[in-house]
């Protein structure tokens, strides 16, 4: 069965894709591993946001998002974000193609608290079929908004798709790119981490603001068959690798 790796690209760290980024995506292709990358875009979305005058607020690293937000989100990833994303593979000499949930109905989903986040949503379908034969070819970078069955478009955090995606794909690996080479204690990159280690750090307020949204998707694409997922800002290393147990 051919291998699926599933890349999330952070905002942050779309900025700042080197050489190593370019020189492994081509090697997985030339193993004719199917590459998807899920791209964030939350720094670019703040930024248009407040040029706009509307409201910037996040809680937990979840966007509270208005009808009015939607707009501008779906006009940030699809006309700035993934454009600029895919620019930069063309130029590295990658086969790419940007994605977005009206193609092919890619992302279904439903509201994950409407009177609380507004238009934000949680993935519940993925257009597997369809996205496989496409990876055969092409790397996918693919935007992170679902859609309802009466087509509302729905807001979701890039991590939570990107582990969602990649457990509904039964990719075997779930590379969550950002802007820091993994997750922090004390300054110092962890390694390893499982669950029970990942709970003390919340107890501890050691884990804020995006970290928060991206350790619970990780661990639950881990949990649902993604046997490796990792939290870093090189592809070439694994930064923090998640554990189902770390032993003492
Ligand atoms: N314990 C931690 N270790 C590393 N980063 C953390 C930690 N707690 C909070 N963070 C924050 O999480 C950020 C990464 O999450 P986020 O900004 O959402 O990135 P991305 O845009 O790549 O999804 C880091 O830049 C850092 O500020
Ligand atoms: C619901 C929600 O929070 N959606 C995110 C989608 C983009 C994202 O997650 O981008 P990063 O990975 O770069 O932060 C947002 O509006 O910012």
């Amino acid at each position: 069965m051919t291998e699926t790796i599933v890349i999330k690209v952070g905002g942050h760290a779309s900025k700042l894709l080197d050489d190593q980024f370019y020189h492994q995506l081509a090697k997985w292709r030339a193993q004719e591993k199917h590459v998807l990358i899920i791209h964030g875009g939350g720094p670019q979305i703040s930024q248009w946001l407040d040029l706009m005058k509307l409201p910037n607020h996040k809680e937990d690293g979840v966007r509270v998002t208005t009808p009015a937000c939607l707009e501008v989100i779906q006009a940030v990833l699809l006309g700035v974000v993934q454009p600029a994303l895919c620019h930069q593979l063309t130029t590295h000499h990658l086969p790419v193609v940007g994605l977005n949930t009206n193609d092919h109905h890619l992302l279904a989903g439903n509201y994950l608290d409407q009177p609380h986040f507004g238009e934000v949503g949680q993935i519940t379908g993925v257009n597997q079929a369809w996205l496989d034969q496409l990876l055969t070819n092409e790397i996918g970078v693919l935007a992170p908004l679902a859609q309802t069955a009466s087509g509302q478009l729905l807001n979701v955090n890039a991590d939570t798709a990107a582990a969602e995606i990649a457990t509904r794909l039964g990719a075997s690996k779930l590379v969550l790119l950002t802007d820091v080479p993994g997750v922090l204690k004390a300054g110092k990159v962890l390694p390893r981490l499982d669950q029970t280690g990942a709970n003390q750090l919340f107890a501890h307020h050691q884990i804020t603001a995006g970290m928060m949204p991206k350790l619970t998707a990780a661990f639950s694409a881990l949990k649902r068959g993604v046997a490796n997922v990792s939290i870093t800002n090189d592809l070439t290393q694994s930064g923090t690798a998640l554990a189902h147990q770390v032993s003492a």
